[in-house]
This record gives C-alpha cells, structure tokens and sequence, in this order.
C-alpha cells in the first residue's frame, strides 16, 4: 500500500460571523478558531447553526456580517470551487453513471491532473479506505457504507488542506457508524488535515474529536475538548448535552460564601456562589455520585441526599440506578462493578463531595428536547 501524503492542514478563523436569512438569524455573532491539523467537530440539536456554520465555509453561502479566514487569508467572496475544500454529505452523492474509480478520479479530471499521476493518486485514495477491489462497481451496486467510504476517498484523492463532513454516518446502522467512526479517525491521524465535522450525536463527537464546539440556538455555548467539556461545562446546555446528568433545583442561600441548597428535606452544599444574580442549578454526574445505606458511612463534608431506588440496571461493567429524591427529582447514579446491590424500593442516600458537582447557572433554554 502507498503511504499516504500528509498535508499541512488548513487553520479556520471566523470572527463575529452572523447569518441571517430575512429577520431569522440562524447565526448569532459566532467565534471559531480551528487550528491546522485539527479534528473540530460542531455538535448541537437540530436547527443550532451546525450546518449552517459547514456551509459558510464551504462556501455554500455567505456570511451576513463577520468574517472568515481559511488559511491565514480572506475568502469572503471567493465561491466555493475554488476553495480547495473536499465536502461529504449525508447522502451519499456519488455519480450514478461512474464507476467507483472514476467517481474518485472526478476531481483530478477537474483539476487537469492525468495519466499515471491520477491512477497513483486514485488507488492511494481507496486504498486509504479499504475499497480498491471495488474500483470496477457502481454506486448501486454498493452497500450506504461502502458509498460513503467512496466519498470519502473521492474527498481527499486531491488531498486538500480541509476536509468538511456534514453527519457523513447519519444514514448508517449503529454498528457500521461505530466502525467507520474509527477509520475516519485513522485517516485523520495519517493525513494531518483539518477535519470539520457535523453531528447531533455527542457520542461520535466524543469518539472522533480533538475539540468540539457545542452549537445551540445559532449561538456557540463553549468550545473545549470532551474532557473539559463533560468534567467543565461552562453552562446546562453543555452539561445536559454532553454526557448523562442530574440537574437539581430548589430554594438556595449564601452561608459563609458557600451555596445551600434544599432538595425536598435535604440540603446540598456547594463551595462558593455564582456571581451576578443568576439562580443558581446543581448538576451532578452519575458515576460520580455514590449509593449508600441511610445514615451509613458518614464522611465529613459529604453530601446526601435520601431517596428511594426507582430502577435498577444491571450493565455489565456495573449498575445504573434512578433514585427518586424527596423533592420529587429522579437522581442518575451509577455504580462499578462489585458495589452493594441495591433492589427497586431501597431506601438510599445519594451521596458527593462538593467537588464532585458543577455549580451554574440555570437556563431554561437547557430543558428543552435535546436531539
Ligand atoms: N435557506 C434558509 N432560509 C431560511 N432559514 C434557513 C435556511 N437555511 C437554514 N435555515 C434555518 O437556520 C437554522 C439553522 O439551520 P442549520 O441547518 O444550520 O441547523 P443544524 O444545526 O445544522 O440542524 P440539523 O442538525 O437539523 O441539520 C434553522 O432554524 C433553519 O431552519
């Protein structure tokens, strides 16, 4: 096989970009910076400015006000042909007329580039994608998979400097997704290009990026790797989208510079106050909550909060449990492997360090169907 060519990947600037199609703003006063090489992907529900944000890239469209940079340079105005961008869609759109090689070698013709140098480049850019034997088939005569690896290949055979995709694995089963997932991480590692990548699912973000860049509302909410992202999020909406969470809310007051609140007959503390006067919401992370027995294992400076086990799951690697909090909230717990057992109807305390919660803001934009 062909070592593949790495190229020097292409650093993305976009400063105060807004998109606005008649009084609808689809984008809100966006800042994005994605370095050369990088692996961004823009992750939020539908109709947050993802797509959007790909296409003024792309090209696809202009951007209202702001501006875009693509490579160090200025591409306001220049359309997108001529933005040296390979593209992947959902829907696979291979020629249907062209076989696989030549769908791959389409943009070479393009580009006047011939001969020996387009059948090397062809074969590197399937092989990349394990689909050489099949360079003699039509798009019909291959499966959603095969197709989308087509387009890929047929993305980078001219091996640009940037590589958009918009949920290019949307269409595909789990299994195949989760697969493909992995080979277009392979191929990022070897190419060095800077991918931009679209989806909903925070999962294959997690799986794929190097940052993500959390969309909502055509508003960017934060920008971090998902380590940070889940361990730090800057709001609920990123806490809630990223990850499993508990939110808790009820009456708060300041004691000694710290944050109390009351759950039901319960109170959880929490170091420090918001500033401003923003209420505020505890968010809690299910493996970082712990089950124990009413009233067994006190630690000093613990929280608990006492409940009753709703569901009990059995996963494997451990249990996940919902508890149902004497204000009514249903707490995620979950617990590793060779914890206690705890049955539906246990009575239970919840229990965390001040260290283990998220202290923000609360926002009502954050409750809203997340998918
Ligand atoms: N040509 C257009 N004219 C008017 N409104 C548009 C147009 N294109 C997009 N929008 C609106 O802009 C908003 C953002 O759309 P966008 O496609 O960027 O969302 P998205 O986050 O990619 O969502 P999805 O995951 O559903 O594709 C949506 O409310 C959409 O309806």
């Amino acid at each position: 096989m062909n070592a593949p060519q790495r190229s020097a990947g292409a650093a993305i600037e976009i400063r105060k970009a807004s998109k606005r199609y008649g009084a609808f703003t689809a984008l809100n006063d966006i800042d994005l910076h994605i370095r050369p090489g990088e692996f961004m992907t823009l992750l939020g529900p539908s109709g947050s400015g993802k797509t959007t944000t790909l296409n003024l890239i792309a090209g696809f469209t202009d951007i209202s006000s702001g501006a875009l940079e693509i490579g160090g340079k200025s591409v306001t105005g220049l359309p997108s042909h001529k933005r040296n961008i390979g593209v992947v869609f959902q829907h696979y759109a291979l020629f249907p007329h062209m076989t696989v090689g030549k769908n791959v070698a389409y943009p070479l013709t393009l580009r006047g580039i011939k001969g020996e140098d387009r059948e090397r480049r062809v074969k590197r850019a399937l092989d990349m994608v394990k689909m050489t034997d099949f360079a003699h088939r039509y798009p019909n005569e291959l499966s959603g998979g095969q197709q989308q690896r087509v387009a890929l290949a047929r993305a980078l055979v001219f091996d640009p400097p940037l590589l958009l995709m918009d949920e290019p694995l949307g269409a595909l089963d789990k299994k195949l997704r989760e697969w493909l997932q992995l080979e277009i991480k392979r191929i990022h590692r070897e190419l060095g290009t800077t991918f931009v990548y679209v989806t909903h699912d925070q999962e294959e973000a997690l799986v794929l990026s190097d940052r993500i860049a959390v969309f909502n509302g055509g508003r960017i909410e934060q920008i971090g790797t998902g380590r940070e992202l889940y361990d730090h999020p800057a709001t609920l909406f990123v806490g809630r989208f990223i990850g499993e969470s508990t939110v808790l809310r009820g009456p708060t007051e300041t004691v000694d510079g710290n944050t109390v609140m009351t759950i039901g007959k319960d109170k959880v503390v929490a170091h420090g106050r918001l500033p401003g006067d923003a209420r505020p919401v505890i968010l809690l992370r299910p493996e970082r909550t712990a089950l124990k027995r009413p009233g067994a294992d006190a630690v000093t400076g613990e929280n608990r909060l006492s409940g009753t086990v709703e569901e009990a799951i059995y996963l494997g690697s451990g249990s996940k449990y919902e508890v149902r909090l004497t204000d009514g909230t249903t707490a995620v717990v979950r617990s590793p492997l060779g914890g206690a057992d705890f049955r539906i109807g246990d009575p239970v305390d919840v229990t965390f360090t001040p260290a283990d919660l998220t202290l923000l803001p609360d926002d009502a934009s954050a409750d809203v169907t997340l998918t």
